[in-house]
């Protein structure tokens, strides 16, 4: 299978390493983890899972994935429209190269943002081959020109184009082999109904449970040769926030303190020691969430109190503080969103060792 990537030079959409917040646990890329074509560096590739046996975890998405590709082969057809969505890292750029590996066929890689102009889109559909796969990536970012090529490409396999223009304009249609779209984004809910209406399969990608990030862990680990002993895989699960690609990173930075230290083999506690360095907890928690629950705590009781006051606290600005410091102690428990605002809940005062709020 060969990965085609469009429009290197077009804005990837993506923001630079420069405009990332400094955060090991933040769970967009990093340039070094970008997909090769785009990055140039093939580093987070190396570690992808290839086939299906080897994707770990998202059990219902594999199984549905799994029918839908026997079927599609025995069948000798195009594998219906696939959107994948969910938060940023588990594995839905991966899960369509898996595809278009399970199927034998090549996969084309794009992003929404570098298909601003029309020729952009109608360039790589004329240019596929009969069941191939296109990929696009942060597909709710397409703009509407692009959505409504899209349309009669993905219904009836047709590109319509408008030849010439004003009163002499014409519409010409052209035949286009049959192929798969594979549309990932973060934000389904930013997604036109009448695109998400013509994916045949659209499904949900979950945060991953700590056995399966430990599975991930340890198989990174063989293909990066490190060797990780006693509970050291578990405790790179359990401060990866569910989330295959920060535990990858949080491994990588484990081997650079294990390789300046000299230790050949790696346990719990060097594990525990390299990410403390990194002021990672054991809960995966760190500086920026601490800092939020230690405001909310020391200067407010605990909350309810409102983001946009927490946000002038910490000098952040709050849509970032929404978008990427809240999620994970949102889904962690240690944070409650209320008509008030923002709690901090039981577990999360324990979690930084404060006592249990007096009953009122
Ligand atoms: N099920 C899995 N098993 C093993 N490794 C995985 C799995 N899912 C993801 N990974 C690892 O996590 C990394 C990130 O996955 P991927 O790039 O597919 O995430 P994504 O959902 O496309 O993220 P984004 O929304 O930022 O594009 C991959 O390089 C891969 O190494
Ligand atoms: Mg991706």
């Amino acid at each position: 299978m060969a990965i085609v990537s469009s429009g290197s030079s077009a804005p990837r959409g993506r923001p630079s390493r420069d405009e990332l917040p400094a955060r090991l646990v933040d769970p967009a890329p990093v340039l070094e983890e970008l997909p090769a074509a785009a990055s140039g560096l093939p580093r987070e590739d190396s570690l992808r899972p290839k086939r299906l046996a080897d994707y770990i975890g998202q059990s219902e998405l594999k199984q549905v994935l799994a029918i839908a590709v026997e079927a599609t082969r025995a069948r000798q057809e195009a594998l219906d429209h696939v959107l994948l969505y969910g938060p940023p890292g588990l594995g839905k750029t991966t899960m369509a190269l898996v595809l278009a590996e399970e199927l034998g066929v090549r996969c084309r890689i794009t992003s929404a943002p570098a298909l601003e102009r029309p020729r952009d889109i109608v360039g790589l559909l004329v240019n596929l081959q009969p069941h191939e796969l296109l990929f696009i990536d942060e597909i709710h970012r397409l703009n509407r020109v692009a959505e409504e090529i899209l349309y009669p490409a993905m219904e009836d396999y047709r590109l319509d184009l408008t030849v010439g223009k004003g009163t002499t304009a014409r519409t010409r249609s052209l035949d286009l082999p049959p192929f798969t779209l594979v549309g990932a984004t973060t934000r389904a809910g930013s997604l036109s109904s009448p695109l998400r209406d013509r994916f045949g399969l659209i499904q949900r990608l979950e945060f991953y449970g700590l056995d399966e990030l430990q599975q991930i862990v340890e198989r990174a680990a063989g293909l990066l040769q490190i060797k990780l002993e006693g509970g050291a895989a578990l405790e790179v699960a359990r401060r990866c926030r569910g989330t295959p690609r920060i535990a990858n990173r949080l491994l990588r930075r484990v081997r650079d303190v294990a390789s300046v230290r000299g230790h050949g083999r790696i346990g719990a506690p060097l594990v525990a020691e390299a990410l403390s360095l990194h002021r990672v907890d054991d809960r995966g928690l760190d500086a920026s969430d601490r800092r939020l629950l230690t405001l909310m705590l020391e200067g407010y009781g605990g909350g309810p109190v409102g983001l946009d006051t927490l946000a002038a606290g910490l000098g952040e600005d709050s849509a970032t503080l929404e978008a990427v410091v809240e999620p994970y102690l949102l889904q962690l428990g240690f944070l409650q969103r209320t008509p008030r605002g923002r709690l901090v809940t039981p577990a999360g005062r324990n979690h930084l060792g404060w006592p249990a709020k007096a009953a009122a």
